[in-house]
């Protein structure tokens, strides 16, 4: 059975519980758009594909249980400010002709289905790129628990383990949220896939001492020049790949694509609370009245990008991805 983060059955909608994995499998049942809101503000699911399904599937809640759709929307809307595809997939279903239930659930079903075929094409591009026998450095969690299915740059890696190419993966653990050492390495290991987990300051001296051949990360919006918003790390990833003549790579949907923003100045950055750094598991692990700075994303420049995956292909910079009528309305 495919890997995934949530499940429409039945007219019911439940979700992994991600705050929980690897060692506790928990499905949960949300029954309104409101528990959706929560479920993405809090992290239940995660990823910025996987929060833009999520959020139809809100949608698809609030239309069958008779709920103000506006309302719902702008409730789903105020979950996270990073990933585009959160607005992306809330702006596709409310510019529905109708939002009667059953058409809500239809296109709500398409965006995951969609976003699955997008992961699987971002897969072969990506994997042309990967040389047999590569150490692959990544951070985050960019697969199935963060997207409809597949990944997008875990989705690299799974395609180009598919494809025979032997590879291994060094993950970052991606503090505080420990995206990589809890939900990678489950998805890695759950695919027998070599890897090894590691602190996310030790990637450095793995660059320096040629123990890395590629980068390769996800997005959670990526604006018309290739600048990209992704998880806090990212950038000093970049920057040390430049240095060390490693090429450094972005796999993502168009859903993330944000051609309104020329440049990445403008993406909001999400911050979250103080305990993701204070506590781990509930216990403190800093002084009292710490104070915390604790963004949940950086910006890459597009110029520090080698190449851009999308499902439509491999694309090298310097990136435009202003459409005809973007540039017509600026
Ligand atoms: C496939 S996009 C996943 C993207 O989302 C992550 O952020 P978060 O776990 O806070 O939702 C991270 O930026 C990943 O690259």
């Amino acid at each position: 059975m495919r890997l995934t983060s949530m499940r429409w059955e039945d007219g019911r909608l439940s979700m992994l519980d991600q705050r929980g994995l690897p060692t506790r499998e928990e499905w949960i049942p949300l029954a309104d758009h409101h528990q959706v809101a929560e479920s993405i503000r809090d992290m239940v699911v995660r990823g910025a594909p996987a929060i833009g399904v999520a959020a139809a599937y809100g949608l698809a809640l609030a239309a069958a249980n008779g709920a103000d759709m506006d309302e719902a929307a702008k409730e789903l809307a105020a979950s996270r400010p990073t990933a585009v595809n959160l607005f992306w997939a809330i702006d596709r279903i409310m510019a529905l002709p109708s939002l009667n239930a059953e058409a809500v659930l239809a296109e709500a079903k398409k965006v995951e289905d969609e976003d699955y075929e997008m992961n699987l094409a971002i897969g072969r591009h990506g994997q042309e790129l990967i040389h047999p026998g590569w150490n692959v450095l990544t951070i985050c969690n960019t697969g199935a628990l963060a997207t409809a299915g597949h990944g997008t740059a875990l989705g690299v890696i799974r395609s180009a383990h598919d494809a025979g190419k032997e590879i291994h993966v060094w993950s970052c653990e991606t503090r505080p949220r420990q995206q990589g050492l809890r939900l990678t390495a489950y998805e890695l290991t759950k695919e027998g896939i070599p890897f090894h987990s590691i602190a996310d300051s030790a990637a450095a001296s793995l660059m320096r001492d040629g123990r890395v051949d590629c980068v390769i990360a996800g997005a959670d919006r990526i604006a018309a020049n290739g600048d990209t918003a992704n998880k806090i790390g990212t950038y000093s990833l970049a920057v040390l790949a430049r240095h060390h003549g490693i090429p450094f790579f972005i796999a993502a949907p168009t859903s993330t694509l944000d051609t309104k923003l020329p440049n990445g100045d403008a993406i909001p950055i999400e911050e979250r609370g103080a305990e993701e750094i204070t506590h781990i598991e509930g216990i403190q692990i800093a002084p009292e009245a710490c104070h915390v700075f604790n963004p949940g994303f950086d910006v890459t420049p597009g110029t520090l990008i080698d190449a851009i995956i999308t499902e439509e292909g491999v694309h090298s910079g310097p990136y435009s991805f202003l459409s005809e009528r973007d540039i017509s309305s600026l």
